[in-house]
């Protein structure tokens, strides 16, 4: 993949499985948000080709839904609204989208704010705001850019369990990208470490620990030890070493 001469993807070979939750780390610049623009549609690739379930991508489409960092909420629109939007789009009709909409806000815990405009919310509460507006239209693969960075350490924390039940309750495919190596080895079914220079896919790591995951995960010794593991390849990969 190249912007102008700048080759920024270089031989890329990515397949995922449904279902499967792929994290992808790597230095700055090394073209996670690129991949995700592929995989969403928002961005055409000049060489090689995107398959979502057998099909060609050629554009955004509803079975791909994706989460930014930045709330991509509607600041004039309600909880509720912002939730129905996606599903009015497809042209649900009323009654069921309204019965839609109303257990996706249970689902991330914003039972008795759905007439709250996002400036009324605190972070956390607009981030699930924007995870129910994605997993609203049902997308067969979500894609999500560091959608957690902006949070605080323990409204991360808990953003991460919370979506990992939802998770495991719709077994959509995610691919999630993120600088914090300890988000991936707690999410992941497998991490995609990619290095810079052109960006390229260096290594992949199978997250061995059993689901579902809680607090505990977190202080095994085993995620400790992938977590350092890991470190040290991004540091070699940051220094431009590759990493293996
Ligand atoms: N629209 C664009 N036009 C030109 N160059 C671009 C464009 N988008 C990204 N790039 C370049 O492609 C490279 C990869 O960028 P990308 O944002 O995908 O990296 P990243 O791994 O997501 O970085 P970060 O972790 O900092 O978000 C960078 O060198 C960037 O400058």
């Amino acid at each position: 993949m190249k912007f102008g001469e700048n080759l920024v993807l270089d031989n890329v070979s990515l397949s995922v499985k449904p279902g499967e939750f792929t994290c992808l780390i790597g230095a700055s610049g090394c073209g996670k948000s690129t991949l995700l623009n592929l995989i969403a549609g928002f961005t055409k690739p000049t060489s090689g080709t995107l398959r979502a379930g057998g099909e060609l991508i050629k554009a955004p489409g509803p079975e791909r839904a994706m989460v930014f960092q930045d709330d991509a909420v509607f600041p004039w629109y309600t909880v509720h609204q912002n939730v129905e939007y996606g599903l009015k789009l497809r042209g649900v009709r009323r009654e069921e989208r309204h019965a839609a909409t109303k257990s996706f806000i249970k689902m991330v815990g914003l039972e008795g704010r759905e007439k709250s405009y996002p400036s009324q919310l605190s972070g956390g509460m607009r981030k699930r705001v924007d995870v129910a507006r994605a997993i609203a239209v049902a997308p067969r693969i979500l894609l999500m850019d560091e959608p957690f960075a902006a949070l605080d350490a323990i409204t991360k924390a808990r953003m991460q369990e919370e979506f990992l039940d939802i998770w495991e309750k719709r077994q959509t495919t995610v691919i999630f990208v993120t600088h914090d190596i300890e988000e991936a080895l707690f999410l992941g079914d497998r991490i995609v470490l990619m290095g810079t220079h052109p960006g390229r896919i260096l290594s992949e790591t199978i997250v061995p620990f059993a689901r579902p995951r809680s607090e505990k995960t977190r202080t095994m010794p085993e995620l400790q030890e992938l977590r350092a593991t890991l470190l040290q390849q991004l540091r070699i990969s940051s220094a431009g070493g590759d990493a293996k």
